[in-house]
């Protein structure tokens, strides 16, 4: 793997590190990242087993989502929603995990259309350094066609790092390195996790009351 560029085994590793969280359930997720000085990205071929290594993983696409170079893999079933973020912003990194604990956050609250968090130390890593800040997470049906989807996807990515979850199928984060979307992908799935408890511990005690 020592013949590929720093940008894919950046993204190598990254994968790495999310399977050993087991966030690649059932084939699931996908994952990019920019090849600098090019308009292209490396991106997860689509339908493979990601906890699994090997020289195949990703292939490099165009910003219509389209291979730039012969090959008999095929990209993401997802890509087009990494297209909307590579041409509308500077990020340079996006990963799109399901995880159970992202699901049913995004069950629980997708009626409000987004779920918030205040008063949470780790909302640093998202970037936002303030006492009082929110870190506000936009909620989108998981629309079966793809191009719909990304259309609805489309005005949550405005920044250049963030997070979207699409209701009971996965969150989707990006931001300007590797290392910045992993860092907000963790912090959501601690938020989400910390939530679930809470709710989980707030019902048990009424329950006694
Ligand atoms: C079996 S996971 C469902 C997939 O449709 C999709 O949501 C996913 O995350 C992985 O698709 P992929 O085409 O491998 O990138
Ligand atoms: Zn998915």
């Amino acid at each position: 793997m020592n013949t590929h560029s720093k940008e894919w085994r950046e993204l190598a590793d990254i994968k790495a590190e999310l399977a050993e969280r087991d966030w690649f359930m059932g084939t699931s997720g996908n994952l990019s990242i920019r090849e600098p000085k090019s308009p292209f990205f490396y991106i997860t071929a689509s339908g493979k087993d990601k906890r699994k290594q090997s020289d195949s993983d990703f292939l490099l696409v165009d910003l219509k989502g389209k291979p730039v170079e012969e090959t008999s893999l095929r990209p993401s079933a997802e890509t087009l929603l990494h297209t909307v973020i590579y041409r509308k912003t500077n990020a340079n990194c996006v990963l799109h995990v399901h995880t159970v604990e992202n699901n049913v956050i995004s069950e629980l609250y997708g009626d409000e259309g987004q779920v918030s968090f205040r008063n949470h130390e780790i909302i640093k890593a998202t970037g936002r350094w303030d006492e009082d800040s929110e870190l506000r997470i936009p909620i989108i049906y998981n629309h079966a066609d793809i191009p719909l989807l990304s259309d609805k996807f489309k005005p949550h990515v405005e920044e250049d790092s963030g997070a979207v979850l699409i209701r009971n199928h996965g969150i989707t984060v990006w931001g300007k390195s590797g290392f910045e979307a992993k860092r907000i992908l963790e912090a959501c799935e601690f938020l989400f996790q910390y939530q679930l408890l809470l709710n989980q511990q707030r019902a048990f005690a009424g329950s006694l009351r």
